[in-house]
């Protein structure tokens, strides 16, 4: 119903400029109760224990840790006073650090869906901001943060298109990696890398024409308030672009059991279902943060080929491309 609801809702962005359409009617069905507090985590979670990968109808609780809480201060001048870490999540993302250029390593998955994603991002960035979408260069003279940027697989294409990329994560080593990596050319070298929170950078005060943060939103600590910290660096009018994994049953069995379990493309307890958001869930977020959802597709991975392909299936990996509203 709701899958039937936001297919018709959002188009696919293709090569071809098509006008965005309203996500009103979408918000309209979306479960307000996981919304009541915006302190609170978005997800249900319940208590319990099995051999099998955490999921449903049983989900641990994923509250974060109170040394996340206070791992970059107290100090807070930004809108969020909450710190977007969660420690046991950083420690997977450190353990396979030195594998970010692998592309037969734990990030295939990413290196695979990356072209797909790009062509996401070039085309509602593009279309947003009046660019050419066949320029080599198109994003020449916008400023792009990728938030959660690991080892730099988005970076350095964004700023192969031209954009001044700034390129954040909590974790010392990904950093570390991706400004090695990057400095091996001379067209990426001017990306600038920091170990950073994205609500920490809202404390700079520093403002960019789009926030893009792409598998990230499934790994912090509080979803609602890390989609706040992205909207306070994106300018008026600007863009923000989440990727994330769909809270259904065929996530469970596909992003879960078969890509951690049976496949091994992932470390086992890469994820955990319950920290999944539904599409619904992400238009609310964005909107309680003053984004607007404007766009939205899913990726699809055909096992024949190895290639994953944009569609209007959104019921596993989904995109969304959110405006920031002018006040
Ligand atoms: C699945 S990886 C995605 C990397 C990159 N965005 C991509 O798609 O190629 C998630 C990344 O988010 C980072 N991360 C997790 N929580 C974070 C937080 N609260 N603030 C910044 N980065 C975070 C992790 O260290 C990791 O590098
Ligand atoms: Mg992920």
């Amino acid at each position: 119903m709701a899958s039937k609801l936001l297919k018709r809702t959002f188009h696919i962005s293709t090569w071809s400029a098509c006008p965005p359409r309203s996500a009103r009617s979408l918000i309209a069905v979306a479960p307000s109760r996981f919304f009541s507090d915006s302190n609170s985590q978005p997800v249900p979670a319940t208590a319990g224990s099995s051999p099998l990968p955490p999921g449903p109808p049983t989900t641990p609780n994923d509250a974060p840790s109170p040394s996340s809480v206070s791992r970059y201060g107290s100090k807070r001048k930004s809108e969020s006073t909450h710190s977007s870490v969660k420690d046991p999540e950083l420690a997977k993302f450190a353990a396979i650090s030195d594998t970010w250029w692998d592309s037969e390593g734990p990030f295939k998955p990413l290196h695979l869906m990356n072209p797909t994603r790009l062509a996401f991002i070039r085309s509602t960035l593009c279309r947003h901001f009046g660019k050419d979408p066949y320029s080599v260069r198109p994003f020449e003279g916008l400023k792009i943060i990728d938030v959660g940027c690991g080892g730099g697989i988005l970076s350095e294409p964004l700023a192969r298109m031209g954009a001044a990329v700034t390129g954040i994560d909590a974790v010392d080593k990904n950093i570390k990696i991706a400004r090695v990596h990057a400095d091996l050319d001379p067209v990426t070298s001017n990306i600038e890398y920091s170990c950073m929170t994205a609500e920490k950078l809202v404390e700079e005060e520093r403002e960019f024409d789009a926030v893009i943060a792409l598998e990230v939103i499934e790994h912090v600590a509080n979803p609602s308030e890390f989609c706040k910290s992205l909207s306070a660096l994106t300018i008026a009018g600007g863009a923000t672009v989440v990727s994330t994994i769909n809270r259904s049953m065929r996530a469970y069995a596909t992003a879960i059991v078969a890509a951690e379990y049976i496949l091994h493309w992932l470390p086992k307890g890469t994820h955990q279902w319950s920290s999944f958001l539904t599409p619904e869930e992400l238009v609310l977020i964005f909107n309680r943060a003053s984004l607007s959802v404007k766009e939205m597709a899913g990726f699809v991975y055909n096992p024949l080929t190895g290639r994953w392909s944009l569609s209007d299936d959104i019921s596993v990996n989904f995109i969304a491309f959110g405006t920031k509203d002018v006040q």
